[in-house]
Order: C-alpha cells, then sequence, then structure tokens
C-alpha cells in the first residue's frame, strides 16, 4: 500500500457494532467493506460468529468485528454469545451502537446501552441505522432520543440499503483508531478463514424458506476442502448440516430430497463466487438432538 501521508499517521484498529438482534449489523459491516462477508437474515440471531470486515483507506484501516445480537441469555447457546460479544468488547477500539431509526428505543437498547457503560475505555458511537425507513422527522427525532440515553462521542444515521452517511461512520471511526501501521495485507477483506464463510453460506442457504420453522436450529460444520486431485479447477467441499429434531430433518431435505438439492445449488453457487473455483459440494443432513443446549455439541460444532 502507498501511504498518502506519512506512516506516523497511519491509524489502524478494530471497532465493532453491537445492538439489538436484527438492528442491521451484519448489513451495515457488509455496506462497510464492500462486500458479502457477513450473511444477514430478516430474522433476529442469525450472526454466530465474529467475523471480520476490513475496510482499507491510504491513511487508515478499519477493521470490522460483527457480533451477535447482544440479547437477554435464554438458552445455554445465548450466554455463549453473550460472553463473546462482552470479550469483544473490551478488546476493540471504538464501538458502534446500532439503533433502527423506525423503531422506538426500548428496554432492549438500555439493556446494552448499560452493558457499554461498563466498558468505560472504549468511545461508543451511536449509529442510527435504516434511515431509509424513517421520515425526516422521524429520524430527527430519533437522533434526539439517542442522545438522552447515554453519553455518546458522536451519533451517525445511516442507510446500509441506501448507501447513505456510510464514509461519514468510516471517517468517525478511524478518527477513533490509534496511530498503528496497516495490520493486514490491501486488499484483504476478512481473515476468517474460507472454510467458516464457506459454512455460513451453506446455513444461508439451508434457511432460506424456512426461517419461520427452524430460524436458530440449523448449524453447518465444513468437514473438509480439497483439491480435485490431478485438478486445480475444481475443489471438493464435504459439509454437514445439524438439526435438532427428526422433524427439522424432513422439512429441510424437503419433498423426494428437493430442498436439499436446492439448498445444494444455491450454497455452491454462492461458494464459487466467493472463492472463485468451480466447486464440488457433498452436503449431508444429521439431527444433533437439542444441540443449542448440549455444552458438549456446542464444542463440536465450534462454539467455543
Ligand atoms: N430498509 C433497510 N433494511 C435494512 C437496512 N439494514 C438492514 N436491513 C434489514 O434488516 C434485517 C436485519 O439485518 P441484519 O444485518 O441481519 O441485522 P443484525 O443486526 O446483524 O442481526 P443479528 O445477526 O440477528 O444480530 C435484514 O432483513 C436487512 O435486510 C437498511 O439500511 N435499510
Amino acid at each position: 500500500m502507498q501511504y498518502v501521508t506519512s506512516p506516523d499517521s497511519h491509524r489502524a484498529g478494530f471497532a465493532c457494532f453491537v445492538g439489538r438482534p436484527n438492528v442491521g449489523k451484519s448489513t451495515l459491516m457488509n455496506a462497510l467493506v464492500g462486500t458479502k462477508v457477513a450473511i444477514t437474515s430478516s430474522k433476529p440471531q442469525t450472526t454466530r460468529r465474529v467475523i471480520r470486515g476490513i475496510v482499507h483507506r491510504p491513511d487508515a484501516q478499519l477493521i470490522i468485528v460483527d457480533t451477535p445480537g447482544l440479547h437477554r441469555p435464554r438458552t445455554l447457546l445465548g450466554e455463549r454469545l453473550d460472553s463473546l460479544v462482552l470479550s469483544t468488547l473490551t478488546e476493540v477500539d471504538a464501538i458502534g451502537l446500532c439503533v433502527p431509526a423506525n423503531e422506538p428505543i426500548g428496554k432492549g437498547d438500555r439493556f446494552i446501552a448499560d452493558k457499554l457503560a461498563a466498558v468505560k475505555k472504549t468511545p461508543v458511537i451511536a449509529v442510527v441505522t435504516k434511515c431509509d425507513l424513517a421520515s425526516k422527522e422521524q429520524i430527527a427525532g430519533q437522533l434526539l432520543a439517542v442522545s438522552q440515553v447515554a453519553e455518546f462521542a458522536a451519533i451517525v444515521p445511516v442507510s446500509a440499503h441506501g448507501g447513505e452517511q456510510l464514509d461519514v461512520l468510516t471517517d468517525v471511526l478511524i478518527e477513533h483508531m490509534p496511530a498503528s501501521p496497516p495490520l493486514y495485507e490491501d486488499g484483504q477483506l476478512t481473515d476468517e478463514p474460507e472454510q467458516v464463510l464457506v459454512g455460513e453460506l451453506i446455513r444461508e442457504a439451508a434457511l432460506e424458506g424456512v426461517r419461520d420453522e427452524l430460524p436458530h436450529s440449523i448449524a453447518v460444520v465444513v468437514d473438509e476442502m480439497l483439491a480435485r486431485e490431478g485438478r486445480d479447477d475444481l475443489l471438493d467441499i464435504y459439509a454437514h448440516l445439524f438439526v435438532e429434531r427428526p422433524s427439522q430433518k424432513a422439512i429441510v431435505i424437503g419433498h423426494k430430497g428437493e430442498r436439499l438439492r436446492d439448498v445444494g445449488t444455491k450454497a455452491r453457487k454462492q461458494i464459487e463466487a466467493l472463492l472463485g473455483t468451480r466447486v464440488y459440494l457433498d452436503l449431508r443432513i444429521s439431527v444433533l438432538k437439542d444441540w443449542q443446549r448440549d455444552p458438549k455439541q456446542l464444542r463440536r460444532l465450534g462454539f467455543d
């Protein structure tokens, strides 16, 4: 990378977005980074892993850590998610608290604001999301309401879908990054292992159309990714979908296996686009009884 300023004035650091489930954190991160690295859905709690997206600028590098929706723990999985979020908060240089423009501030937002108050050292920027869904008056009212919740380093209204104010938000976040040389190579968008991204794409395809029936019961493990012997243009991917009950397995498989085949085709196309190579996807499905509540199974699925 060419420095436009002296290396001494280069900034680099970590930021993360927190907020109630479904407020648009993943979508915002994708819009800032400019590519699809975290999966999004219209159901809450889609995000389960900390995925980093990297914004490269000549004078700065902003590494964004995506966190699962911070929520009161209900299941063991919920507890794991919350401790993951809290440990993330102490390791970043700036936190963006996301609140949608089109919904009143509620208990959930205050619960999170209280948690953030405990992370005293890290500056918190309030991000009013989904501004395309609100009128000017509504946005103005929301900015005022947000300013009354806590002391924020800044309040920035944005629309990830409309691409509005994303540069402003990036600038504000970068202001809070420490002086540092770039931490990642130019052009690198995420440091998530490819295997995890591939798993997320499969999970996204599997959720399509069945989110109402089993939004949180699907997990994916990618067992192996291997170049086909003697071929450098074909990757064999072996992956497992896990559900919690036999009835869910039947839903995912569909009539005569049609749904599962569709899931495989959709996921394969996305993976091919991500990796830039042809892919053969071997997708199996198994029941892992009540995996969300079982510590051993959670470990097996990578939620350590
Ligand atoms: N109209 C509009 N919709 C948005 C915007 N940003 C996100 N959404 C929608 O809001 C829903 C939730 O977005 P996500 O990015 O998955 O939300 P999240 O906060 O990461 O959700 P969790 O992973 O559950 O914590 C999706 O249906 C998005 O398409 C926006 O700027 N405008």
